[in-house]
């Protein structure tokens, strides 16, 4: 008989995740087919959450967010303002899967505050979240914007069109627990990463699109620190490499246990990794190393106080 002592599963039960490691194109009709095609292979072989990568539905590449953007508000939108909504909605109700559908571009249009101005256009990268009814649970639009310029290697400004979203994101899914969704760069801000494991997140997910000079230093290392500052499951869901393209993904999604450990990694090629969650491994993990007795937040009380909007959609 469970004692009053016995902390609550973070993971209800055990649940099978895949990251779906998706090769596609300029065609976002066919980039929606084939992930169509690819989470009712990750279904079939089991799979309850599905994670699709950053920009599935499109090239990634500043260019191309203004050409690929979608209406997504007011939720939910039209199936001419958001083919892609509607498409991921399917993939997660006809599979009765839990999706958390990568991102897509997002066209936001809003009256402007100064009277007599034009209507404002805003773009975001922004991740929907499908329950297995075809349900919207969550909007993440990415909060840290990729802007880089490493000599020799990758200059990236993701702020020359998007702006950036102001919110952290928890998604509860009823039958295993809460989970974290961020976008690819927001990997290296390990306070939002603990604020939402402070929430009580069994796992924290990234649909990303590393790159081949960052790609091999730091996306398997950001992927393991979060595990390992959080005691929790990290996902990766990059695209698939594609050198004919114009933005040269790393690849590698994977999957890292709550001591850090891999459980499962891609190659660069288009593949879906699998890999069982269950809470014994959260448990044992914080069981040995007690870093939740053991935080310090008098010393460091911005953190602990996680001083950031909570949104629910
Ligand atoms: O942080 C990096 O090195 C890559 C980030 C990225 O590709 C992105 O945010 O889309």
């Amino acid at each position: 008989m469970a004692s009053s002592t016995t902390p609550s599963p973070v993971l209800k039960q055990p649940v099978r995740i895949a990251c779906v490691q998706l090769a596609s194109g300029s065609d976002k009709a066919a980039n929606l087919a084939r992930a169509a095609e690819k989470v009712r292979e990750a279904a079939a072989g089991g799979a309850k959450i599905v994670v699709l990568p950053e920009c599935f539905n499109s090239p990634y590449g500043c260019d191309y967010f203004p050409r690929y953007a979608e209406t997504l508000l007011p939720s939910p939108p039209s199936e001419e303002d958001s083919p892609s909504f509607h498409a991921l909605a399917a993939m997660a109700r006809d599979n009765g899967v839990y999706l958390i559908g990568g991102s897509i571009p997002e066209r936001e249009t809003t009256p402007s505050s100064q009277e007599g101005e034009e209507l404002q256009t805003r773009y975001y990268n922004t991740s929907l979240t499908f329950s297995p009814s075809g349900t919207l649970l969550a909007t993440h639009r990415k909060v840290h914007l990729f802007d880089i310029d490493i000599p020799g290697g990758i200059t990236f400004r993701e702020s020359d069109v998007l702006s950036p979203g102001n919110k952290l994101t928890v998604v509860d899914l009823p039958e295993y627990g809460l989970v974290g969704i961020a976008i690819c760069y927001d990997v290296r801000f390990p306070e939002l990463a603990t604020i939402a494991a402070r929430k009580g997140c069994f796992a924290l997910v990234y649909p990303g699109a590393f790159n081949l000079t960052t790609g091999p230093l730091h996306w398997e290392l950001l992927g393991r620190a979060r595990a390992l500052d959080n005691q929790c499951y990290v996902a990766l869901c990059s695209p698939a490499r594609d050198m004919r393209g114009v933005y040269h993904a790393w690849g590698h999604s994977l999957v890292v246990d709550p001591m850090a450990k891999v459980m499962v990694q891609a190659g660069e090629k288009e593949e879906i990794v699998f890999a069982d969650l269950d809470d014994q491994r959260i448990e044992s993990a914080r069981t040995g190393i007690p870093l939740r007795h053991q935080w310090r937040f008098d010393v460091y009380p911005d953190v602990s106080q996680g001083k950031v909007n909570i949104g629910e959609t």
